[in-house]
């Protein structure tokens, strides 16, 4: 999949032009639908499916003091995400306030007129974008009659009675919840991040662990999981564990992810893995002593591999 980081870039596209515009924070089942509606009509006529997305998070620059901390999926992970969708390319649109004071129909005019043969604009039927929250579907109805492409605007998809959507899957990731998240998510809910090295005393208890350093993610709450680790591609059964580890640090110690992977041994510092989260096992603890611990992480390893 292409990444464009500029809407005048899209000028080099040369077949029809199947646009679906948002922020698409987690590419959530809502997001996937809106999505599959640009992905659907590119094949149809043989054009290319694109989406136009803003970075950083508009709310981060409209209204930081209630900005989620967290987001679902750092840009890496989204473009990774599209890109299993079967878009053909994504633009990432810079947000500034500059960019957030300009007139829904000058973004859109410009995106008609970069896009060479844009023949179709998919959002869902309650997008709101644009200076003041002037753009709406049906205004995009009435320009898209005007700038002749056509607009196509999904139903809210439900979960359990609710529109999906981010801040809700947060919620669910923040509670605990994996099941839910799962479901509003479409796939398993992910922390995708960079091994760092860690004091290796993990290698001393036999276990050894990789020290994932999310890549701006929702965490889940403290404690041991079960996971699936996939490494260049690969998956393996793996175990982790999400905290402070009180047992060998003070308080004050990093919040981290560590990862124990079945049946690896490679070298993976500096290495970009994702972690599936699938079970919750038990909360995170400080015992009396090392030996404690180890025999305690021996069980939690047996109880997963079983
Ligand atoms: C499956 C598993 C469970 C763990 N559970 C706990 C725990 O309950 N309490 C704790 O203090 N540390 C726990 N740890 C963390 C160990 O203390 C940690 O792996 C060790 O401190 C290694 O740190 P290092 O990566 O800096 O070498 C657990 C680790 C694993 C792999
Ligand atoms: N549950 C849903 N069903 C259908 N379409 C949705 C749903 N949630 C979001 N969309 C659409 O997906 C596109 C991207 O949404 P975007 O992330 O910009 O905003 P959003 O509606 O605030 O999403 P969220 O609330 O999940 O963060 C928009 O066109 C939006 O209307």
């Amino acid at each position: 999949m292409k990444v464009f980081h500029h809407i005048g870039e899209l000028r080099q596209l040369e077949k029809p032009v199947h646009l679906a515009l948002g922020v698409f924070d987690g590419v959530h089942v809502g997001h996937q639908e809106v999505i599959r509606h640009a992905v659907e009509a590119a094949k149809k006529d043989g054009g290319l499916a694109g989406v136009v997305t803003f970075e950083p998070h508009p709310i981060r620059v409209l209204a930081p003091e209630r900005a989620p901390r967290r987001i679902l999926a750092s840009i890496q992970h989204k473009a990774d995400l599209l890109a299993e969708l079967g878009v053909d390319f994504l633009c990432v649109q810079e947000f500034t306030l500059d960019f957030s004071r300009r007139e829904a129909r000058e973004f859109i005019e410009d995106l008609a007129q970069n896009s060479g043969q844009l023949r179709h604009i998919a959002v869902g039927e309650d997008w709101i974008f644009g200076k003041e929250r002037g753009g709406n579907v049906q205004r995009l109805k009435q320009w898209g009659s005007e700038l002749d492409f056509e607009v196509d605007a999904a139903p809210p998809v439900m979960v359990q009675g609710e529109r999906v959507s981010s801040t809700r899957i947060r919620q669910a990731i923040r509670d605990g919840n994996i099941s839910a998240a799962k479901e509003m998510l479409g796939r398993d809910y992910t922390v995708v991040g960079t091994v760092e090295k860690g004091k290796q005393l993990a290698r001393q208890l036999g276990f050894p662990t990789a020290n994932v350093v999310a890549h701006n993610e929702q965490l889940p709450p403290d404690g041991v999981w079960e996971l699936e680790a996939v490494i260049d591609g690969a998956h393996f059964k793996a175990i982790g564990n999400l905290g402070r580890r009180p047992t060998v640090e003070n308080e004050n110690a990093r919040r981290l992810l560590e990862v124990h992977v079945f049946d690896f041994n490679g070298d993976l510092y500096d290495k970009v893995i994702e972690a599936k989260f699938l079970k919750f096992i038990r909360p995170e603890k400080k015992f009396d002593s090392v030996d404690d611990l180890k025999m305690q992480i021996s069980k939690d390893v047996a109880s997963v591999r079983s």
